[in-house]
């Protein structure tokens, strides 16, 4: 998957799939809460398998169930598709075991 950096178009293009995930600057963002602290470490497991496969990786603040994932493409100095993929990973892995 290209690690070029998006258009702003493809940005917004992307957001509007990703509606629990907000634009901070040159990342996106998701808070979430867990039904407690083992679950919140359930997720942020489940999104460290998919970010190994992607080769693309989270940043995650854990504060007992509440998580924060900000993602972007540091070599990149912003976002590409990669971060709309692991996006949706977050997504799935906090549907599943969130
Ligand atoms: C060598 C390896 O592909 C790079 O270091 C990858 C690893 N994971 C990464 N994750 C993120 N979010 N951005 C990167 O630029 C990045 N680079």
């Amino acid at each position: 998957m290209s690690r070029d950096r998006l258009s702003e178009d493809e940005i917004t293009a992307g957001l509007a799939a990703l509606p629990d995930w907000r634009r901070e600057g040159d990342s996106i963002v998701r808070t979430a809460e867990a039904s407690g602290f083992p679950a919140a470490i359930r997720v942020v497991d489940a999104v460290a398998e998919e970010a190994e496969r992607l080769d693309h990786h989270p940043d995650i603040d854990i504060r007992w169930r509440t998580l924060r994932f900000v993602l972007s493409t540091h070599s990149a100095g912003g976002l590409t598709a990669l971060d709309l993929t692991l996006a949706a990973a977050v997504d799935r892995a906090l549907d599943t075991h969130g």
